[in-house]
């Protein structure tokens, strides 16, 4: 499994792009999240949205959905195919309530189901995504009432949704012989809804290891060398796992 961030940067940020990722195995291409930038950002890394193979959703958050109505128009319009949305059953009805809705409808079109190929995933479930490719879905938590998902991949790589600091699942993981944790980082404190780098320092060195920062703000190339064991993702670069 291979992982390229399509952008590493906050909600705010101006230099880094939304932080969405790109999933690849064995020439399956998975897009992880679709934010506000992601359709130039994708298009600046040399591909269209017909090189998507499937969608996965973590939350809803302009960051993480806002790139997914130009995402069901051009799939409809210019490529003639329906995309796999891999998603939270507990998200669907939000998704197209709250967020798409109101873009995306026109008669006769006016459910999810008829711009995506909707597959919904239960949490804590073990899903084959493809071939060679599963996740399961953790809650983990961001705002308050407001659901949102992390990753864990092949049982190997957790991938965080926007979550705020859960250090027990972070060592469980640790524990259980995970790989890689790829997490989200407010630089500054305080991190209210995010994981900050001061409480990630707090991690163990064995923990810190494993673990790389991604969804940073724009100040980022000042922390070099201020970050421990924990390295930095860098965008648009590709990664093993
Ligand atoms: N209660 C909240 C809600 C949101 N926010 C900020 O808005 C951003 C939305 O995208 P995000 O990536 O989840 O990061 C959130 C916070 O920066 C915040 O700081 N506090
Ligand atoms: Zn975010
Ligand atoms: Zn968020």
């Amino acid at each position: 499994m291979q992982i390229r961030m399509v952008g590493t940067g906050s909600a705010f940020a101006k230099k880094y792009d939304n932080n969405n990722a790109l999933i690849e195995t064995d020439g399956y291409r998975l897009l992880v999240d679709c934010g506000i930038t992601l359709p130039k950002a994708l298009h600046q890394m040399g591909h269209t949205f017909e090189d998507i193979d499937a969608v996965l959703i973590s939350h809803i958050h302009g960051d993480h959905v806002g790139g997914l109505e130009e995402f069901a128009f051009q799939m409809m319009f210019k490529y003639n195919r329906k995309p796999v949305l891999f998603i939270a059953d507990t998200l669907i009805e939000p998704l197209w309530e709250q967020t798409l809705r109101g873009g995306l409808t026109q008669d006769p079109l006016n459910k999810l189901e008829h711009f995506f190929d909707v597959r919904p995933i239960a949490e804590g479930v073990e899903t084959e995504l493809h071939p060679g490719l599963k996740v399961k879905l953790l809650q983990t938590k961001h705002i308050p009432n407001k659901r949102s998902y992390s990753f864990l991949f092949n049982g190997c790589f957790f991938y965080s949704a926007d979550m705020k600091f859960d250090r027990e699942l972070l060592l469980r993981l640790a524990d259980e012989g995970v790989k890689a944790i790829y997490h989200d980082c407010q630089l500054e404190a305080p991190g209210a809804v995010h994981a900050t780098l001061d409480e990630l320092l707090t991690l163990p060195e064995n923990v810190q290891k494993i673990t790389w920062l991604m969804h940073y703000g724009d100040a980022m190339e000042q922390y070099a060398g201020r970050t421990g064991h924990l390295r930095i993702v860098e965008p648009r670069k590709r990664y093993d796992i």
